[in-house]
């Protein structure tokens, strides 16, 4: 069964939330518990509308979960989520933070923050070598040049892709393109990595490999997906449907009230319920 979702966001499946530290302040609201303590991730009643039209409403969430979850349908809400959570879109109401930065308004201190990789990678990249892609980041965050060099040369290596360091990226393939992509956020070290969907243009190898990379990353993953069966082992999830958290609550429980839902959409001969 479906919540439907609700402006306050305290909703029956809201309050089924709270694998490890986790919970959505406005229920600390109402029930009158005092001050946040500080979470990884917190947001609080974020709202997105464009020309009008909400497409964020009231997500709150605060969590330490190491792996988190987005599940949703097409056109739910999820890629505008992650680039709010990445300070890339302003919200319009509400307020976010990683790692205590107000991702929006600390630029310099995000990209130490948060880091997001997206299906596609030409989306993201903007140098044409390898070494100046994965340069650029650091020295936004403030490094000198040599620790720049020192800090691809260790990220390069580490990958076993020091001959990358002079490579034009058009001729790299789409896996190598993400793989540059990776190296790249892996470079600034982030607390967080928004997982969108990267490995959705893959082959079945390539992909394997670099989510293994990734698993052993030292960072919380914030998975974003339509397929509940990737996310079903970690540690939370969030399900999105027209903006707004319908559910939430520990990964195994809200994967599988997703694709019972969704499978019950499916049977329908119709595309009525086909959001957007
Ligand atoms: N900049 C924008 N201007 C207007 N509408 C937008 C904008 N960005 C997103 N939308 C709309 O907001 C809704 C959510 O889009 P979003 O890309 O976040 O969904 P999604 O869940 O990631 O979808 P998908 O799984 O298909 O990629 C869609 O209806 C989309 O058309």
């Amino acid at each position: 069964m479906v919540a439907s979702a609700r402006d306050d966001n305290v909703s029956y499946f809201s309050l089924l939330r709270c694998a490890g530290r986790c919970r959505t302040t406005s229920l600390s609201k109402v029930l009158n518990i005092g001050p946040s303590p500080a979470f990884l991730i917190e947001l609080d009643a974020v709202d997105l509308s464009v020309d009008g039209r909400d497409i964020l409403r009231g997500i709150s969430l605060a969590t330490d979960a190491r792996r988190l979850g987005i599940l949703g349908r097409n056109g739910s809400g999820k890629t505008t989520l992650a680039r709010v959570l990445a300070g890339l879109q302003k919200p319009t109401g509400g307020r976010v933070r990683i790692a205590g930065i107000d991702v929006v308004r600390d630029r310099r201190g995000a990209l130490g923050a948060v880091g997001i990789l997206f299906q596609n990678p030409d989306h993201q990249i903007i140098f044409p070598t390898v070494g100046e892609e994965i340069s650029f980041g650091l020295a936004q965050m403030g490094m000198i040049k040599s620790e720049v060099r020192n800090h691809v040369a260790q990220t390069l290596a580490r990958f076993g892709k020091l001959a990358w360091l002079e490579a034009a990226i058009h001729q790299l393939s789409q896996g190598q393109r993400q793989l540059v992509c990776l190296m790249a956020v892996l470079a600034m070290n982030p607390k967080v990595i928004i997982l969108d969907e990267p490995f959705a243009g893959l082959d079945i190898p390539t992909a394997m490999h670099l989510s293994r990379v990734l698993a052993h990353a030292n960072c919380t993953l914030v998975h974003i997906t339509h397929d509940p069966r990737v996310i079903a082992l970690y540690d939370h999830a969030l399900w999105i449907e027209g903006g707004a958290i319908a559910m939430q609550g520990p990964a195994a429980q809200v994967a599988q009230a997703f694709e019972t839902a969704m499978i019950e959409l499916g049977e329908r001969d119709d595309l009525t319920d086909l959001t957007g």
